[in-house]
């Protein structure tokens, strides 16, 4: 181990982010009421331009007057390429209640980006004397953004979440694809006349986490588009899951359950974790620091594993 231990990421659930436009208030209380635990009102791409300054007062008003629950509330602004961030950022936290919880930073191509959001930020948080200080989370959807997903990771102790935008991600990237996040088509390997088809988002979705474990941000995975095909979410899902991610986004309401499904441990899973943290426990009684489970070797790093399944089911209060 380093000399340097790991920070722990934020201790809350995030298995689910339901994005809404915030040109569409309408939804809100749907998104309020929904089972996702976090909550996206967004102001950047699926808000129009002539929109924007609506969508901005729609927030506003909803910030106070809606019950958000225990909801992680969240802003996506405008990217810092756009005249409307800083005015996203000035009427959010000079006008919007104390209820917000988080910005979303898109398009966030090095540090000094969240830098210049932070600074401003925390202008005004002083000066309006705010008692909550926001929290802030990124998009990683550029060649920039994933050049320098590190100093990213490391930008802002306000950092608390990373998320992979795979739409974004791969225009800029300029993959041959309109496909949003899952199998591409076009993404096989041969052999012998038979297609094996790999995964396009893998590399950016490891160096995502590797860059967020490191830096104690949760890494989660961003949009699936195509929300009538629920097999393909589940699968884009679960390889996310597996890779370290502790959630996805939501961009319509029938992701959620799907989302929650995949990030929430399965009550074995949970069962399993204990056995072997018993077990572990029984052998460093015997004074071994290995033993044999199920059949299998379980050692010390076997206790932090279960360890991770068993602290993300006792943040789930649902
Ligand atoms: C791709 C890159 C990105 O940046 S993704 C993040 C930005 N995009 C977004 O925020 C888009 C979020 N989603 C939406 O705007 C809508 O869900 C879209 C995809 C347009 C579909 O809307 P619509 O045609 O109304 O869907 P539907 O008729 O199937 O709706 C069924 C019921 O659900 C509601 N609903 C819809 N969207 C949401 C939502 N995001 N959150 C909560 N509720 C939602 C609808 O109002 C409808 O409700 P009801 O059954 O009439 O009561
Ligand atoms: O903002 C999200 C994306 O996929 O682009
Ligand atoms: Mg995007």
């Amino acid at each position: 181990m380093s000399f340097r231990i790991q920070p722990a990421a934020p201790a809350r659930p995030n298995r689910c982010q339901l994005f809404g436009p915030g040109s569409r208030p309408a939804i809100f209380e749907k998104m309020a009421a929904s089972a996702a635990d976090v909550i996206n009102l967004d102001l950047e791409d699926s808000v129009a331009p002539d929109d924007k300054a609506q969508a901005r007062r729609n927030i506003i008003e909803a910030s106070h007057s809606l019950d958000w629950g225990t909801k992680h509330l969240s802003v996506r602004i405008n990217g810092l390429d756009t005249p409307y961030w800083y005015r996203d950022v000035v009427e959010l936290l000079e006008e919007g209640s104390e209820r917000i919880d988080q910005i979303m930073i898109p398009k966030v191509g090095c540090a000094a980006d969240v830098y210049a959001v932070d600074a401003l930020v925390t202008a005004i948080e002083t000066a309006k004397g705010r008692q909550k200080k926001i929290a802030f989370e990124v998009i990683i959807e550029s060649a920039a953004g994933i050049a320098h997903v590190d100093e990213i990771a490391a930008s802002s102790p306000r950092l608390q979440a990373m998320s992979l935008g795979a739409a974004d991600f791969a225009a800029s990237m300029g993959m041959a694809t309109t496909g949003i996040g899952g199998t591409q088509e076009n993404y096989y390997m041969l052999r012998e006349g038979t297609k094996f088809w790999a995964d396009p988002w893998h590399w950016a979705q490891t160096a995502i986490v590797a860059a967020c474990r490191t830096h104690g941000v949760l890494p989660v995975d961003g949009p699936y588009g195509d929300f009538s095909d629920d097999e393909g979410f589940r699968a884009q899902a679960l390889r996310s899951a597996t890779l370290g991610m502790v959630g996805k986004w939501a961009i319509h309401p029938k992701q959620v359950a799907l989302c929650n499904a995949v990030f929430t441990p399965s009550e074995e899973a949970v069962a399993e974790a204990r056995e072997i943290l018993a077990a572990m426990d029984a052998a460093k009684a015997r004074g071994e620091g290995a033993t044999v489970y199920k059949g299998r070797l379980v050692d010390i790093a076997s206790i932090k594993q279960a360890e991770v399944i068993v602290r993300q089911s006792e943040m789930i209060k649902d």
